[in-house]
């Protein structure tokens, strides 16, 4: 079988090939397409980034656009000495000195792995990129207590690539009939790191959230102040009345308030802020005990680009896409270097026809982008010296862990996001689909 791919970049060292921009590769045997051991004995990295789905797959041009961004974002040593050169897709072409900006490794404090097909298809992109997640509970069926928590963890850490060190910080999703016993349990478990507010009906899979937190889970709460465990919380709340650009706001007065007010020592994590007056809430908030995570697409885009030329499924999430004036608060605060921010991508992939059909899921998928938007808010606002804090330690620093010790390499050079990443089931449309974006994720 002979493969044809034009990748975006190659360098060709004497044992190996890397990936940079403006070579012109042939793969001139089926190493993309199974599992091959590396000159090393181990498995090649890049089979073992491929989902099994990719890996059955053959020829498929997308497969190859993906493989090409993985290779292009990670840098990653192709460890075969035989790939030979000749074709090209994905010609972006580089110009002028490369600015560089290295960092400490960055951790998600905010992220949907799912199960199933989909773990196996999104983990890499994740588990590349950071160091450590914050994995989402609103499974089908959500995880609710902490024995589903370890199973989960489980299939997460079998599930990540065989040379990357990730690592799932699990979390529990809080309903009605949750007990204090077991957040004891979760504290216990080592693996359990957070609860997670689902008001009921607020978002994905929060049928079974809370229905009415003062009236059902003071215990809960009560417990998890006592145990240092944090609550992060979808601060929307559900009212059909209260409209939707409205429900984050409406949210602060009606629930965070009263709650911080009766548990003033209680960590909270207000998830995925999208309004100027989450933004100015947090901020009046006393630092270590309440902050918030903020996505790339809440730092890039406003409602506008919901309809822009139609109806664009792709750029629904929840909470929805606000007006321009909140994007703009939560760039300044971002950028401010303000401690009460870090960096939560709510990566949050759904397959195609769940996206584009009559009744959408709400999600973005943008594990693959998440660091390259980053890097370009805080270089448009000329506070890349403040980049680090927001990625890597204002997270760690809050939930009272170590930083993490390696670093990654942020490189200004182009390079194009596949339009869409196969699986086993179907395929995900990440964000910014086909365009080109600036800053290359590398290890280094
Ligand atoms: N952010 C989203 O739009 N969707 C998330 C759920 C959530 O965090 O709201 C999902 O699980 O798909």
């Amino acid at each position: 079988m002979r493969m044809q791919a034009e990748l975006i970049s190659c360098v060709v060292g004497s044992s190996s090939a890397r990936i940079s921009v403006g070579r012109r590769m042939r793969i001139d045997r089926p190493l993309l397409l199974g599992p091959e051991p590396n000159v090393n004995g181990g498995p090649s990295p890049i089979v073992s980034l491929l989902s099994p789905s990719l890996v059955r797959k053959t020829q498929a041009s997308t497969d190859l656009d993906l493989f090409v961004g993985l290779v292009a974002s990670e840098n990653w040593a192709l460890n075969v000495p035989s790939v030979n050169v000749v074709g090209r897709l994905n010609p972006v072409k580089a110009t002028g000195a490369k600015m560089e900006v290295s960092i400490t490794r960055p951790d998600d404090w905010h992220l949907h792995l799912r199960d199933g097909d989909l773990l196996q298809a999104v983990i890499s992109h994740s588990a590349f990129h950071f160091g450590r997640g914050i994995i989402m509970p609103n499974l089908k069926p959500p995880i609710k207590t902490t024995a589903a928590a370890i199973s989960y963890r489980e299939s997460i850490l079998k599930a990540i690539p065989t040379n990357c060190d990730f690592a799932p910080l699990m979390t529990l999703y809080l309903t009605d009939a949750m007990s204090p016993e077991e957040i004891k349990l979760a504290k216990e478990s080592g693996v359990v790191y957070a609860v997670k507010l689902y008001p009921a009906g607020a978002t994905t899979n929060s049928q079974d959230g809370v229905t009415d937190l003062f009236g059902k889970c003071l215990p809960v709460l009560e417990e998890m102040m006592k145990q240092n465990m944090p609550l992060l919380v979808h601060g929307e709340v559900t009212d059909p009345e209260v409209d939707i650009f409205d429900r984050e706001k409406v949210f602060i007065d009606a629930i965070l308030r009263p709650l911080i007010a009766r548990f003033p020592r209680l960590k909270v994590v207000m998830e995925h802020v999208t309004t100027e007056d989450a933004v100015k809430f947090v901020e009046s908030c006393k630092e270590g005990f309440v902050a918030a995570t903020v996505t790339p697409q809440h730092l890039v885009l406003n409602r506008n680009s919901l309809f822009q030329g139609g109806l664009q499924p792709h750029n629904y999430c929840l909470p929805v896409l606000k007006r321009e004036i909140h994007r703009r608060a939560i760039v300044s605060a971002v950028t401010s270097g303000n401690k009460r921010f870090f960096l939560g991508t709510d990566s949050a992939p759904h397959d195609r026809r769940k996206k584009e059909c009559s009744c959408g899921c709400a999600g973005i998928f943008n594990a693959f982008v998440a660091l390259s938007v980053y890097a370009k808010v805080f270089e448009e606002a000329g506070a890349l010296d403040k980049l680090e804090a927001f990625t890597s330690f204002n997270g760690p620093d809050f939930y009272g862990l170590p930083r993490n010790t390696t670093k990654v390499k942020l490189i200004r050079s182009p390079w194009k996001v596949p339009e869409s990443v196969p699986y086993a089931s179907g395929e995900i449309v990440p964000m910014f689909a086909g365009e080109t974006l600036e800053w290359l994720p590398s290890l280094v």
